[in-house]
């Protein structure tokens, strides 16, 4: 049974994996190399709590207990008492294989280890591992506190009792699990991305403007947010990693990612998390950067 699950990487899909748990009354301990980022995600987390305090949703001794659920640390020592651990860090694979090495001595042989990534092989980061049986993904959507979905990725080795274990736990976080196979991105992101990818081929290629294509995808097909506002949001450095996953794994020209991401990124303008991307939000809204 799993009740303290370890999160790796403090950003904002650890963060909100994080909250998700300790409101669903799991003991959590979240890891990041960086004490700045694990402040600013309990800063994040309060805030968030603070809101559904606000509209009614929460009680403060329901956010007072969810927070003192949550352990924060730098330390694998940590993870020692661990049902589950989930690795939710940056997506690049040598950060993930170096993260599993590193964890392995420190946590029991019967830990369940979770990816969040978007794209990566679970079979292949799980080979990484001691443990391929109980090595599974487990890919939340952003925000995590706000999206349904969880997609559960079986690696070739991933076996039915872990399976099992954390389709339950997907269900009591009040998420709805639907598994998808263990091929490149897996299935929403290899359906968004190519979309996002075109959107900023769109813009590289002089079609719309930043705002045009914008428009265009929320008004005209009822999308809550337009792609490059997406892209944004996701963190062009994850889209841009995601794109080369598929073209390399795929290896098929369709899933070239637009020179223009790639510049952006190579900038440092990843979006959002650094307060500019497609458009810069260092002022009181949004501006299109093109
Ligand atoms: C890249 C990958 O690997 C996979 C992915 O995740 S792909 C990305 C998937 N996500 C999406 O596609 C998100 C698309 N966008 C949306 O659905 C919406 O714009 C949105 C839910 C983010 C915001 O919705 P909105 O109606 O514009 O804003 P708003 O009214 O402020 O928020 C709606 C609710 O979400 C909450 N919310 C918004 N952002 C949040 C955040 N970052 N964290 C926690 N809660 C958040 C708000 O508090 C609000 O809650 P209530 O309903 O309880 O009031
Ligand atoms: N963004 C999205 O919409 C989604 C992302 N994902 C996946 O979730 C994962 C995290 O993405 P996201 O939260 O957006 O990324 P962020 O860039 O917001 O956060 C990543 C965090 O991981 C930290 N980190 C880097 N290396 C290590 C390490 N060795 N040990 C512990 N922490 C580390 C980073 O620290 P520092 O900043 O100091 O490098 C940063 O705090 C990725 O695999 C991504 O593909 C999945 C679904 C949706």
């Amino acid at each position: 049974m799993i009740s303290r699950i370890g999160v790796i990487g403090a950003g904002q899909m650890g963060n909100g994996i994080a909250q998700v748990c300790a409101q669903a009354g799991y003991d959590v301990r979240l890891n990041d190399v960086s004490t700045d980022a694990l402040d600013h995600a309990m800063a994040n987390i309060g805030l968030h709590l603070d809101r559904a305090i606000g509209k009614g949703k929460l009680t403060q001794v329901e956010r007072d207990h969810a927070l003192a659920r949550i352990q924060t640390g730098t330390d694998y020592a940590m993870f020692a008492e661990c049902d589950l651990v989930i690795e939710a860090a940056t997506e690049k694979e040598a950060i993930k294989r170096e993260i599993f090495k590193r964890l392995i001595p420190s946590i029991r042989p019967d830990t369940i280890i979770a990816t969040n990534t978007s794209s990566i092989s679970i079979t292949r980061l799980a080979a990484s591992t001691d443990r391929p049986g109980s090595f599974i993904g487990m890919h939340f959507m952003n925000p995590v506190p706000v999206m349904a979905l969880v997609e559960l990725i079986r690696g070739i080795a991933t076996d039915e009792k872990t399976f099992a274990a954390i389709r339950e736990l997907a269900v009591k976080l009040g998420k709805q699990p639907v598994a998808a196979e263990d091929f490149p991105a897996f299935i929403v992101n290899r359906v968004l991305l190519p979309m996002i990818n075109e959107a900023v081929y769109t813009l590289y290629e002089g079609v719309g403007s930043v705002e045009a294509i914008d428009t265009a995808l929320r008004l005209g097909a009822n999308h809550p947010m337009g792609p490059l506002q997406l892209a944004d949001f996701i963190g062009l450095d994850t889209c841009l990693a995601i794109m080369q996953v598929l073209y390399e794994g795929l290896a098929d020209s369709k899933y070239r990612p637009c020179p223009l991401l790639v510049k952006y990124v190579e900038a440092g303008w990843l979006g959002k998390k650094a307060n500019r991307g497609f458009y810069d939000y260092r002022g009181e809204h949004p501006v299109p950067t093109r």
